[in-house]
C-alpha cells in the first residue's frame, strides 16, 4: 500500500483548509488519512463514542461521509482532476459497532461516462465485515477547472 500524500497539509493553510473528512487542522473533523492499493483508494479511521446514533452504532451519516469522502480523493489520484458528488445511494448493510474500533474504507472506478464518474466504496468494521456500501456518481470538473476554482494541485503533488 502507497501512502498518498496530502498537499493541503502546509501550516499556512490553517484556517483555510477545512475539509471535516480530510483536513488535519477541524478539530472537529474526522482527519482521515489515505492509501493506494492498485486500483483502489483506502481510508481507516478510528471511531468513537460521540459519533454514534444508535447506542454502540456508528451513525449512518458519518458512514456516508465516509464513503464520499473516499470517491473525492479516488477522483483527486486516479482521475487527476477534483470533483463534486452529484449522487450516492449507500446500502447499510449490517450495524458499525463502533466497539469494534476502526473502520476501513475501500473505493474503485467503475467507469467514467462524460462528466460522471461511477465509483462503488465499501466501508467494513473492525472485524472486516462489509457493513455498508455506495454506488456514487462524481461530476468531474476539467483539469484546468479544477486547478482554478478547487485548489487542486496536480496529481504530482499526491506522491512524495
Ligand atoms: C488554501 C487551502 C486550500 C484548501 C483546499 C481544500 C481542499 C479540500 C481537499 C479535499 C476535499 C475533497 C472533498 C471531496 C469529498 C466531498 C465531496 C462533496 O461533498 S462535494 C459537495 C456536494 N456536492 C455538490 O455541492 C454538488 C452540487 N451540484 C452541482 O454543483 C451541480 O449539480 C453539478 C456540478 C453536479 C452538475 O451541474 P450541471 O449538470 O448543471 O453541470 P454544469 O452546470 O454544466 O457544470 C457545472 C460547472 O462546471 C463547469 N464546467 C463543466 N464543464 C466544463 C468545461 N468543459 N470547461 C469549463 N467549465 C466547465 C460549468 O461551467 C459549471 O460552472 P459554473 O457553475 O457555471 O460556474
Amino acid at each position: 500500500m502507497k501512502k498518498i500524500r496530502n498537499p493541503w497539509k502546509e501550516p499556512k493553510n490553517i484556517g483555510e483548509y477545512n475539509c471535516f473528512a480530510c483536513s488535519p487542522y477541524n478539530s472537529s473533523g474526522l482527519q482521515l488519512e489515505f492509501w493506494e492499493n492498485h486500483d483502489e483508494l483506502i481510508t481507516k479511521w478510528n471511531p468513537e463514542r460521540s459519533y454514534e446514533g444508535w447506542i454502540g452504532v456508528l451513525h449512518g451519516g458519518i458512514q456516508a461521509t465516509l464513503l464520499d469522502e473516499i470517491g473525492g480523493w479516488l477522483v483527486m489520484v486516479k482521475l487527476k482532476t477534483a470533483g463534486v458528488t452529484s449522487n450516492m445511494q449507500v446500502s447499510y448493510l449490517k450495524p458499525v459497532k463502533v466497539s469494534k474500533g476502526e473502520v476501513t474504507v475501500k473505493g474503485k472506478l467503475e467507469s467514467v461516462e462524460g462528466r460522471i464518474a461511477k465509483i462503488s466504496a465499501s466501508l467494513y468494521d473492525g472485524d472486516g465485515e462489509e457493513c455498508a456500501k455506495a454506488e456514487l456518481s462524481y461530476f468531474v470538473f476539467p483539469e484546468n477547472i479544477a486547478k482554478a476554482r478547487y485548489q487542486y494541485p496536480g496529481i504530482d503533488a499526491f506522491y512524495d
